[in-house]
């Protein structure tokens, strides 16, 4: 049987909603879950193939999306959260217990401080940003995926109307080099 990609891609892409305004994630312990409350949608939605993201047990990849930070609240069992690896550029916040990633947050200066990544597979609402495209996609051959199978899992992504890149979107590289030019102290009219 081919790997599964992530359930969310594997049989087709469910359209987000453009008016949902945000759920509860939960982490997956039977008992004392740890909640978070998004005031706000999803953006930049992706498949990650990188070794660092969660992903569900038997997916190649995570599904992982951007809100604003302000928009993050941990609303029960704060206590069960630590901090994956604290030297990360993304500061993972997972639960000691089930080893589900609840956000994500950067602290130091980076293009995308200010957003915290988060997996929406971890709330039952319906209407989350769809996922737009999948990044880090060679990365999964750092995990044990064979280099002959990336053809067949490229191809799969097409086949749902995602486009594969092998760190992020352009739209992202941009953003990324922009804040990069301009911190060297290049300046650009009408940005
Ligand atoms: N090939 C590496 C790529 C890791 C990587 O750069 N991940 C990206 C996408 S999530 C990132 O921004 N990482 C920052 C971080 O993990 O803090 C791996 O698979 O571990
Ligand atoms: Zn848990
Ligand atoms: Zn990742």
């Amino acid at each position: 049987m081919a790997p599964s990609l992530h359930p969310l891609i594997d049989n087709g892409i469910a359209p987000g909603s453009s008016s949902f305004s945000g759920g509860k994630l939960h982490c997956r312990c039977a008992s004392d879950q740890v909640e978070i409350t998004l005031n706000s949608n999803v953006a930049h939605n992706h498949a990650c193939g990188c070794s660092k993201c969660w992903k569900p047990s038997g997916s190649l990849f995570s599904i992982v999306g951007v809100v604003p930070r302000d928009a993050v609240s941990v609303t029960a069992n704060a206590s069960k959260l630590s901090i994956v690896d604290k030297e990360a550029t993304i500061q993972r916040n997972a639960c000691k217990d089930c080893g589900v990633h609840l956000f994500g947050r950067i602290e130091k200066d980076h293009p995308f401080k200010g957003l915290d990544f988060v997996h929406v597979e971890l709330s039952d609402e319906k209407g989350w940003q769809e996922p737009q495209f999948a990044g880090f996609v060679s990365s999964i051959i750092e995990q044990g995926s064979h280099p002959k199978e990336m053809d067949e899992v490229r191809d799969k992504f097409k086949a749902v109307g995602l486009q594969t890149y092998d760190v992020l979107s352009p739209v992202l590289m941009d953003l990324i080099s922009t804040f990069t030019a301009q911190k060297s102290g290049i300046r650009f009219a009408n940005l």
